[in-house]
């Protein structure tokens, strides 16, 4: 193992950009299939791996809604998360914020609560076996419409004691935070936390609108804020998250190498960026490959690398009490290795 390697497994960090759903590998896809009695369009699970070659966002989706469609009964969402559990306890994630899209689901007929209970089983199996704390965050599918995602906020009502906030994802370009003002002000009066996408292929002003519009705790992606200079100075001056997904941006081509990468560039200009993986099984790499992968492309160094799990902690939605504990963790891991 590289120094670099070695310094990523040993430091405690959290996921804060993961899609639940994006973390079906393909082996459970074809056991699931199996097991539901379901046809997805693929004969093996390598040519479900060779389907994974995307030219920008939307052609990502449309292979990820296909691959959800096998998820059907609470175990498979159980198994689906407990199984991204496992892998990322073994890469030393000790705290995850998982994103879910209960519109994929509730649209082909499952139940919300089928959904949530069984990713929530999988969380709380977690705590107890793991140690790994969590929080779960409703995403609404920006390419649907505004009252679909108020029907969606009308199903959450019942399970508010196990969502602890609203996000936004799928298709970009065309689906402004602006349409999603009213939904976001209504989690907000239900006391759930906000975040949204933007700036993934969207401009800038996206993130303008994610910031006043939305009135978000925290920005996914926002690589695009790099090209408004006014938005950069904001974003380091409210020391505002940025959940930043090196392979993603490499796979849906919003950069053409890795070494293109800005994420140096972010740390240098004062923003709390922080590595992700978004939708692992579909991008090539869980958290620490994130890491590992583009520390060596751009050249990290040891500091920034510690300052990454830092902020990963820094941004994350716990009490600052439990921020404190796990920031000295990573000093006293910091000073083992050292
Ligand atoms: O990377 C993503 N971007 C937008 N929506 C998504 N939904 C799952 N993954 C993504
Ligand atoms: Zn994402």
């Amino acid at each position: 193992m590289s120094d670099i390697a070695r310094l990523v497994q040993a430091l405690p960090k959290a996921e804060l950009h993961l899609h639940i759903e994006g973390s079906l590998e393909p082996e459970l896809m074809f056991e699931l299939a199996r097991r539901n009695g379901i046809e997805i369009p693929f004969n093996s699970v390598e040519e479900i791996r060779a389907a994974y070659d995307f030219s920008n966002l939307q052609d990502f989706l449309d292979v990820y809604y296909v691959g959800m469609n096998v998820l059907i009964t609470e175990a498979d969402f159980f198994d689906l998360t407990w199984a991204y559990l496992q892998r990322v306890d073994a890469e030393n994630v000790r705290h995850v914020e998982i994103f879910f899209d209960p519109q994929g689901h509730t649209d082909r007929g499952i139940a919300f609560a089928t959904v949530v209970d069984g990713i929530t089983r999988a969380l709380d199996r977690a705590k107890s076996e793991l140690g790994i704390t969590s929080k779960l965050i409703l995403c609404f599918l920006r390419h649907l419409s505004e009252e679909a995602a108020f029907e969606t906020l009308e199903m959450a009502k019942p399970h508010l004691e196990r969502i602890d906030g609203v996000g936004l994802d799928s298709s970009e370009l065309g689906h402004p935070p602006s349409k999603f003002q009213r939904v976001f002000a209504a989690a907000g009066e239900l006391g759930l936390l906000r975040v949204a996408h933007a700036g993934e292929e969207g401009p800038p002003e996206y993130i303008h609108e994610a910031l006043d519009l939305l009135k978000v705790d925290r920005l996914d992606h926002g690589n695009r804020a790099l090209e408004d200079g006014t938005l950069v100075a904001r974003l380091g001056r409210e020391q505002m998250t940025l959940t930043v997904c090196p392979l993603s941006n490499l796979r849906l081509c919003g950069i053409k190498r890795l070494e293109d990468h800005p994420l140096k560039r972010m740390l240098a200009l004062g923003l709390r960026a922080t590595v992700n993986s978004d939708d692992p099984a579909y991008f090539g790499g869980y958290v620490n490959d994130n890491y590992i992968r583009t520390a060596a492309a751009i050249d990290l160094s040891a500091d920034e690398i510690i300052e990454l799990a830092k902020n990963s902690f820094r941004g994350a939605f716990l009490p600052e009490a439990e921020i404190e504990r796990h920031l000295a963790e990573i000093d006293a891991v910091v000073e083992g290795v050292a």
